[in-house]
């Protein structure tokens, strides 16, 4: 395909559609971090409120575990990775990164601008596990780039060599300028207005080539008019199940089987009507710092 443009952020600039893109592998192994240091110490998200000094160390633990176990009998190899002192939120390593393999199966990895303060020197620590990994790394601009959280809010559509980018929390819209040309990839760029759903991974998972889920009160009607002209299935969640169970941050790591935080029951009917396997995890604690199944590991190609 041939681009005429590397961002889209309305329905009437694009010139493709999804067969038009290039196909791109689906990713065989995990990155996660373990819970050890994990805790909410601060509040930097609103669902972080009420929650500092609250987790449940053990039931963290156990509830981590069940995830990295379910990635390992689904056949997904997984780089399990110490947590460190002082950086509660690293187990979340969906934020610090957004990995990449190239045409030609060169392996290259963005490292992420954090927004938040506290959360910085977690991008030293993840950088320093890919140099152990051979993957090629790139940063953006700090000249032009203020901030970018990786794939919590920068999200491959399924098997394509297409980034879906959300902005207006936690990234910027100038980092997708930069994310496009260094990936040399089309990117469509989604404007998050809730700050409850400050990722766009809290409100829009890629589930396979045709069908994501969403939360759309977490979009403009611009962007849900993009959502909608690229997916032939959107399916929605409820504001109750996507704010309170965080249905929307969950994982579908080979476009069939779908990880996803216990009790929502809606949106896991729509799931199996679509023909998509549910396994439901309990990650109540990590709820607590405004994270569950999706942004508490991080998809890498071998
Ligand atoms: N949604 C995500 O991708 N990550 C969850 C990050 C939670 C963390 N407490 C934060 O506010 O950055």
């Amino acid at each position: 395909m041939t681009k005429k443009q590397s961002i889209y952020t309305s329905a009437d600039q694009l010139d493709f559609t999804i067969s038009d893109l290039q196909a791109m592998p689906v990713p065989s192994e995990v990155l996660m971090v373990k819970p050890t240091y994990f805790d909410v110490e601060y509040v930097i998200n609103p669902h972080m409120k009420g929650h500092v000094g609250r987790v449940d160390k053990m039931q963290a633990q156990n509830e981590w575990e069940h995830l990295a176990d379910a990635y390992e009998e689904h056949g997904f190899r997984v780089h399990m990775l110490d947590g460190m002192r002082g950086m509660p939120d690293m187990v979340f390593c969906a934020n610090q990164s957004l990995p990449f393999i190239d045409t030609d199966g060169t392996r290259k990895v963005i490292m992420s601008i954090m927004h938040a303060e506290q959360r910085k020197k977690e991008v030293d620590a993840i950088e320093a596990w890919y140099r152990t990994q051979d993957y090629e790394i790139l940063h953006l601009d700090p000249e032009k780039v203020s901030d970018f959280e990786g794939m919590g809010d920068a999200i491959w559509h399924f098997r394509r060599r297409l980034l879906w980018g959300g902005y207006g929390f936690r990234s910027s819209i100038e980092a997708y300028e930069e994310v496009s040309r260094l990936l040399d990839t089309p990117v469509i760029a989604l404007e998050l207005v809730d700050d409850k759903f400050y990722h766009l991974d809290t409100c829009f998972c890629s589930l396979d080539e045709k069908t994501v889920l969403v939360y759309p009160d977490a979009f403009t009607n611009e962007g849900m008019k993009l959502i909608h002209a690229l997916y032939k299935n959107v399916i929605e969640a409820t504001s109750y199940e996507a704010e309170k169970l965080f249905a929307v941050n969950a994982a579908c790591p080979d476009g069939k089987n779908v990880f996803i935080q216990q009790g929502c029951t809606d949106v896991n009917k729509k799931l199996r009507d679509a023909g998509f396997a549910v396994h439901e995890f309990s990650t109540y604690e990590f709820i607590k710092s405004g994270g569950s199944v999706f942004c508490m590991k991080m998809m890498l190609w071998r």
